[in-house]
């Protein structure tokens, strides 16, 4: 690691734990009102806890699947360049590369109002596993803004290859309820979904998301706002979306989550994932030389504030 980095990082609070997941470091901010951890390995925001707060992220105790393509479930994996299966190759992992594979610490500083910023870059010359799934030249990065509001994700994906690049994705956020069975998604009532527990039949939602149980909907061209109202927190997670035309809701519910090994199995009643992303009828390319950006902000505010 880069000695310049590691003097950027101590001035803001921060820290390397080195090799710590999949023998990849994770980055420790620690600021008086908040602690924010960013695993390498799937270039992942793994943990914001402000303080006095609970984890706004869910973190299982599971460590996940083993293996080259195993997965871990916390924080925000970020699915790219597909959602969902691979459309041609079946053996080709679940929600693309990006989550695979060691990202690159560039940066750490603070934006002029002094909120903290760290910034990973994965480029498909890093590792020729890439170069040999995905037949297009990369590169994406991750911009994390943090303060003790709550934190931003600013993904971008540039296209360097001469031909258009095929896409959908997913920042893929495990969000940290007390109860899914008390916790409530506001914000997508009259919005068509996809509903991938109903063989892939389209409803319209109806009012208020809950329980947050059995869930798997892709909700197309999606308003950018939306929340999650936790009662057992006294919390409500106020999430904005930009780029990103669908709203994905995910919770495998009981009998799912229990068929899963890389999950415990009462894991399921403290998530609900809330998924910025571009998937099914909102899937798009990227021209040659273009970029694209998908970005999510998260403020925590208390339940009974407007
Ligand atoms: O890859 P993970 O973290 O286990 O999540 C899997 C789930 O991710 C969701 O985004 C999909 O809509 C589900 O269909 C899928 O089962």
């Amino acid at each position: 690691m880069d000695g310049r980095l590691i003097q950027e990082l101590e001035v803001l609070g921060g820290e390397i734990r080195p090799a710590s997941l999949k023998k990849c470091d994770e980055i420790i901010i620690d600021q008086p009102g908040f602690r924010a951890v960013i695993a390498l390995w799937g270039g992942h925001l793994e943990s914001f806890i402000p303080t006095g707060q609970e984890d706004l992220l869910f973190q299982s105790n599971n460590e996940g699947g083993e293996g080259r393509f195993g997965r871990r479930h916390f924080g925000v994996p970020v699915c790219w360049p597909w959602f969902g299966a691979n459309e041609t190759q079946s053996d080709f992992p679940a929600h693309g590369l990006a989550r695979y594979f060691r990202w690159e610490f560039i940066e750490a500083g603070r934006f002029k109002n002094g909120d903290v910023k760290i910034v990973i870059r994965l480029a498909s010359e890093d590792h020729p596993l890439i170069e040999e799934m995905w037949p297009f030249a990369f590169e994406l990065r991750q911009v994390f803004r943090f303060s003790s509001k709550g934190f931003r994700v600013n993904f971008s994906a540039a296209n360097l290859s001469d031909k258009p690049m095929p896409i959908s994705e997913a920042l893929h956020t495990y969000f940290h309820v007390s109860d899914n069975q008390t916790a409530e998604v506001h914000g997508l009532d009259g919005v068509t979904y996809v509903n991938k527990f109903d063989e892939g039949r389209q409803a319209e939602q109806s009012g208020m998301v809950s329980p947050c149980d059995t869930l798997d909907r892709v909700y197309l061209s999606a308003p950018e706002q939306c929340e999650i109202h936790d009662p057992g927190l006294q919390r409500k997670l106020v999430i904005v979306t930009e780029g990103s035309q669908s709203t994905v809701l995910w919770n495998p519910g009981k009998k799912l989550a229990e068929q899963r090994t890389d999950m415990e199995d009462d894991d399921y009643r403290h998530f609900v994932c809330v998924e910025a992303a571009n998937a099914l009828n909102n899937t798009y390319d990227i021209p040659a030389g273009g970029i694209h950006q998908l970005k999510m902000k998260v403020k925590h505010k208390p339940l009974s504030e407007e």
